[in-house]
């Protein structure tokens, strides 16, 4: 008999990320902090959701509802109108996350944004060497990319790649990892001084009026995070981001930048490039490999955290403080308005 502590959810959508987030909710394992249970699912389309949840969670027989508002009233559900995890980008700019951010905090419910990779495990760690152990002296710079090619012009129009009202662009669906990373290797997360906003310089691309590219420096005193995202091409996935300190490196790698696997400690380069010696070459010295493989895509970790975090009574997470969501959005709003990239909400 499980002693641990259940919390009932509500899913709003059956779309790519529900389907990723509820397979992962319930999974069996041995390291699991919560029980987590199906409650409800909302949907613009009954039959959908039956197969939804016939596929991703058969065991579960959840509420199946037309609408999302059904969701909100069902009082079996937790993570409802009480409490919320919202997807990311968590709205379209910082105005509007403040605007929810205040609503939450009249009604005294938790909400956090579901920047799952913060969750990981293996963040934790890497910021443990980055800013505890100084495993690479002091960082100075941080680079990160996502790129994911789609075929913008030929996909449906009610897709939100499509759709300005909806957030379309690079930026806000994949340069929020990128962008993330550069700000995890550079953030120690002990210091409110690095929690400062950096300078930045911005460009973007555009199909019309969807962007298709982003980059983007962020200059803080004495160190630079550089990142870009775009959806023209595909990212490597043996280098999701690289972080520079005075006595070494570090090389994250993995499916994409949402999914990383593992990341690599180097020491400082040796020799000199284009030398005196014919054969001479960039070497480097004996590397050491964290190795973070998870089962399923590794949404478990955030819905643990979350869980916790609710049934401890707080109102925003320990891992992603409101704050930090207005933070991030302020530093895309600021690379937005650099770029040339509007949304209705502006
Ligand atoms: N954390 C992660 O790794 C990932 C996060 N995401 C984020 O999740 C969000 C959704 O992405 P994804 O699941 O890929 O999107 P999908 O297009 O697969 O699904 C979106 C769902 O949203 C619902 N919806 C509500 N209003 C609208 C609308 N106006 N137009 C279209 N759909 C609508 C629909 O659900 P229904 O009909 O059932 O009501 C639809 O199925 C995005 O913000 C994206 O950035 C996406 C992928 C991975
Ligand atoms: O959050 C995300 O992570 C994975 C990407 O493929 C997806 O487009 C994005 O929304």
């Amino acid at each position: 008999m499980s002693q641990l502590p259940s919390i009932r959810w509500g899913i709003l959508t059956t779309g790519k990320i529900a389907s990723w987030y509820v397979y992962d909710l319930v999974l069996s394992r041995p390291d699991a902090k919560v029980r987590h249970i199906v409650q409800a699912i909302g949907t613009s389309d009954v039959k959908r959701g039956k197969s939804f949840a016939q596929k991703y969670c058969p065991e579960e027989n959840p509420s199946i509802y037309g609408s999302y508002e059904e969701v909100y009233q069902d009082p079996n559900v937790d993570i409802q109108e009480k409490n919320v995890l919202c997807e990311k980008p968590f709205t379209l700019n910082a105005h509007e996350a403040k605007e929810v951010f205040e609503a939450a905090k009249q009604k005294g419910v938790f909400i956090a944004e579901a920047m799952w990779l913060r969750h990981r495990p293996l963040v934790l760690e890497l910021q443990r060497l980055l800013h505890q152990e100084k495993a690479i002296g002091e960082v100075f710079r941080a680079t990160s990319d996502f790129g994911s090619e789609l075929d913008i012009p030929n996909l449906p129009l009610d897709k939100y790649y499509r759709q300005n009202a909806l957030g379309a662009g690079s930026l806000l669906d994949m340069g929020i990892y990128s962008l993330t990373w550069v700000m995890l290797g550079l953030d120690d997360p002990g210091l409110v001084a690095n929690r400062e906003k950096p300078k930045i310089l911005a460009s973007q691309d555009h199909w019309e009026d969807i962007e298709t590219a982003t980059s983007a420096i962020l200059q803080y005193p004495g160190r630079q995070g550089i990142f870009t995202s775009t959806t023209k091409a595909s990212g490597n996935p043996d280098l999701l981001a690289r972080i520079y300190g005075t006595t070494g490196s570090i090389e994250v790698h993995g499916g994409c930048p949402s999914l990383p696997e593992g990341f690599t400690v180097y020491p400082p380069f040796e020799g000199e490039p284009g030398g005196k010696e014919a054969d001479s070459k960039i070497t480097r010295g004996r590397e050491r490999l964290y190795d973070f493989k998870a089962p399923g895509r590794g949404f478990q970790y955030q819905a643990d955290n979350i869980a916790l975090d609710v049934l401890n009574g707080k109102l925003e997470s320990s891992i992603i403080p409101q704050a930090e969501t207005i933070r991030v959005m302020e530093i895309m709003d600021e690379i937005r308005r650099q770029g040339g990239t509007r949304y209705p909400v502006d």
